[in-house]
């Protein structure tokens, strides 16, 4: 008995790719652990594939996401739900995993309906996991680490590690903010400026990352960015993700095809996370006055909305009165 229950029931609120992958890994747990209840539960926002039947139905009957994770057998005790309400009732133990645009609606329908004491968490890694090839992961907690401990079991395979780290804030912003840093290496990847320039805009991108996270959230650890939610992820961000992939096709094109088409034809559905965070980041920083303090965060998002060319990403340095601070000895960075 674990956590007040007699056996801990997950739902996973989310069926994209990494959707998928967490619920796979989770059921290849609970299948083993005694103290959860074998089924996981997946939420899918329902769809009509081509073939006209539901994406759920298609998912219950061959044990496979075959839009968003095809080939991958996601373990017989993934149970895919398309009514919300019906895939979180019995559950003490949610897993978020939604592109984030569509989590406020989703609390909304969730208010009110949850068991007493469920616990929650929200995914924000991304690696090749599907396939079994060693990666990992980091677990933000506020004080209280059983029960972090208790998510990380929960996750923890022999190839998939996952440490705990008491900075909830700082995991979160690593998280969120790495996607625009991605956007940035793929507009350098587009403008074929090479390997030096790219690892140049992702130096610069962790520092900003960490000094705006620290600016934000005082509490914000520097240890935080050398685990794998920080450093780790941002390197596999910008060498091989969807975010870098459909930049690096903005910028190719001259900025001439919007990221809401690129993301459409390229993506088939999948959703870019770092595009609308730019945007948010940004009004962040016109709020609080910080937008000189973050040239490449700020210049991601002028990009994007088709502002400033893409070649800007390497040339805001040059008008940009504060990048000394970047380095210099400024106490952020
Ligand atoms: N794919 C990856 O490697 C990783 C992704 N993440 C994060 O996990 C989150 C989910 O990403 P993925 O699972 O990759 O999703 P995805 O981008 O592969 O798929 C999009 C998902 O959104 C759903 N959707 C579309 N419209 C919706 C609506 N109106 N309401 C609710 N859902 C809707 C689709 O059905 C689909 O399940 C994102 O924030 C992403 O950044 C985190 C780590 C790794
Ligand atoms: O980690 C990820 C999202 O947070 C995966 O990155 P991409 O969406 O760029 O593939």
């Amino acid at each position: 008995m674990e956590n007040g229950h007699a056996k801990n029931r997950v739902a996973v609120i989310g069926s994209g790719n990494w959707g998928s992958v967490a619920s796979r890994l989770i059921a290849s747990n609970t299948a083993k652990l005694p103290s959860f209840h074998d089924e996981v539960r997946m939420w899918v926002f329902e769809e009509i594939l081509p073939t006209g039947k539901k994406l759920s139905e298609s998912i219950n009957q061959a044990n496979e996401n075959c839009k968003y994770l095809p080939g991958i057998k996601l373990g017989a005790n993934v149970i895919a739900d398309p009514d919300l309400e019906n895939a979180v009732k019995d559950a003490n133990m949610l897993v978020f995993v939604t592109p984030h645009q569509f989590v406020e609606d989703i609390c909304k329908k969730l208010a009110g309906k949850l068991r007493p004491g469920t616990e929650a968490i929200s995914l924000i890694k991304g690696m090749e996991i599907a396939v079994e090839k060693f990666s990992e992961a980091t677990i933000g907690y506020k004080k209280d680490k059983e029960v972090a401990t208790r998510w990380a079991k929960l996750f923890t395979t022999p190839y998939f590690l996952v440490s705990v780290v008491e900075d909830i804030e700082g995991v979160e912003l690593c998280g969120t903010l790495k996607n625009v840093v991605a956007i940035a290496a793929g507009l350098v990847d587009g403008l074929d400026m090479g390997n030096n320039t790219k690892a140049a805009i992702m130096r610069i991108g962790l520092r900003e990352m960490r000094a705006f996270s620290k600016l934000l959230s005082p509490t914000v650890r520097d240890n935080t960015f050398f685990e794998s939610c920080g450093v780790a992820d941002l390197i596999t961000t910008c060498l091989g993700g969807r975010n870098r992939r459909v930049a690096e096709a903005f910028a190719r094109n001259g900025g001439k095809r919007s990221f809401d088409e690129l993301e459409a034809e390229m993506l088939h559905g999948q959703k870019l996370q770092g595009v609308s965070t730019a945007k948010e980041v940004y009004e962040v920083l016109t709020y609080r006055g910080w937008q000189e303090l973050f040239p490449l965060l700020s210049t991601v998002h002028e990009i994007c909305i088709g502002q400033l060319p893409p070649t800007s990403i390497v040339e805001y340095s040059e008008h940009t009165p504060n990048l000394s601070i970047i380095s210099g000895s400024n106490a952020y960075y």
